[in-house]
């Protein structure tokens, strides 16, 4: 039942965390508005690809436990909730610590397994910080007024700056949707801009809310102007729209991040989030990185799942690999 080495490959880098990391941070260009203008998606061709994706991409037994364990290396594992509390972090860091049993990872051939980070509001920084210290897990905060991003703007800068002297090694902003919607690039560009200032040597997550930019066309855009102003990652959304990730979406930022790559050489990280719970799903979003961006993208300082639920049904899923049955919920407690 353990990996083959091949297998081992497809899991490796899951200690390399962003302080590791050698790839040269994004830093940003000017402004290219011929080439936002240029931008198109073909929103029939880019749906019916995706249609096709899962039934042609599946993996089978120990292929698939490898992704998934890779799957766990790229997971932000994230509590946003009101009612947060300094507990439900700490046990929430627990998890990311040690997010698959120790037996299954043993049975498998493996040790030392952590989730790429761990995602919360500002307040919860202090707690995560404290529970993570001495593992390289980084911290990241969601920021700027997040959800919705309507709050004051000096407001919102601010907000990054104390994240960022609190502890957080990662920032994931919310862009004005307006902006995108009214196709003001230029002020979506100064603001991106100024809040990658704003987060320091942290790195910075771009969140879009794909959900609510209209169109795809808009969502490749979006994606561009972000990247251009500096962004470290781009993320489809916050987990509260109606509509969060999507492998559309995802298909049309991961070919943006590529065209990205080829013009300006920098590699920009992708996260998908909200509503991936599914380790199936999971393995499909793997799947399409792969063979839009290759290997390289599959590493957690290029790639990461935003999900509060996913890592619980990916450990069941590895413990029916391993013992031909799902194990009861409590074996796999969520923090
Ligand atoms: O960024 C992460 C999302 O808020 C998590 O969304 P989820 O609770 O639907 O997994």
């Amino acid at each position: 039942m353990a990996l083959t080495t091949s297998e081992h490959a497809q899991t490796q880098t899951h200690t390399a965390h962003l302080p590791q990391v050698t790839e040269p941070r994004n830093p940003g260009m000017a402004l290219d508005l011929d080439w936002v203008a240029r931008v198109q998606a073909n929103t029939s061709a880019i749906e019916r690809r995706c249609a096709a994706l899962p039934a042609r991409r599946s993996v089978k037994k120990t292929h698939q436990a490898a992704w998934l364990l890779k799957a766990v290396s790229c997971i932000d594992l994230t509590t946003l909730s009101g009612d947060d509390t300094e507990m439900r972090v700490g046990r929430l860091c627990a998890k990311a610590k040690h997010p698959v049993r120790a037996e299954v990872l043993q049975a498998l051939g493996m040790d030392g397994l952590t989730t790429g980070a761990v995602c919360v509001y500002h307040e919860m920084i202090p707690a995560a910080v404290q529970a993570l210290q001495g593992t390289g897990i980084p911290v990241a905060a969601v920021s700027t007024g997040f959800p919705a991003g309507l709050s004051p703007f000096h407001l919102r800068l601010q907000e990054i700056k104390e994240s960022v002297a609190a502890g957080a090694h990662e920032i994931d902003i919310v862009i004005s949707r307006r902006h995108v919607l009214t196709g003001n690039w230029h002020a979506l560009y100064d603001e991106m801009k100024q809040m990658r200032d704003a987060c320091g040597d942290a790195h910075v997550k771009a969140i879009l809310a794909t959900g609510e930019l209209g169109s795809l066309r808009n969502v490749a855009r979006a994606s561009l102007v972000c990247m251009m102003a500096g962004a470290d990652f781009i993320k489809t959304s916050t987990g509260k729209e109606s509509v969060n990730a999507t492998l559309p979406v995802t298909l049309v930022m991961l070919r943006a991040i590529r065209d990205y790559f080829d013009r300006t050489g920098y590699r920009v990280g992708y996260k998908p989030a909200g509503g991936i719970s599914k380790a199936k799903d999971a393995i499909t979003y793997l799947a399409l990185i792969k063979e839009e961006l290759g290997d390289r993208w599959l590493q957690p300082d290029l790639f990461r799942f935003g999900a509060s639920s996913l890592l619980g049904d990916i450990e069941r899923q590895l413990d029916h690999h391993l013992t031909g049955a799902y194990a009861a919920g409590y074996r796999n407690p969520m923090g």
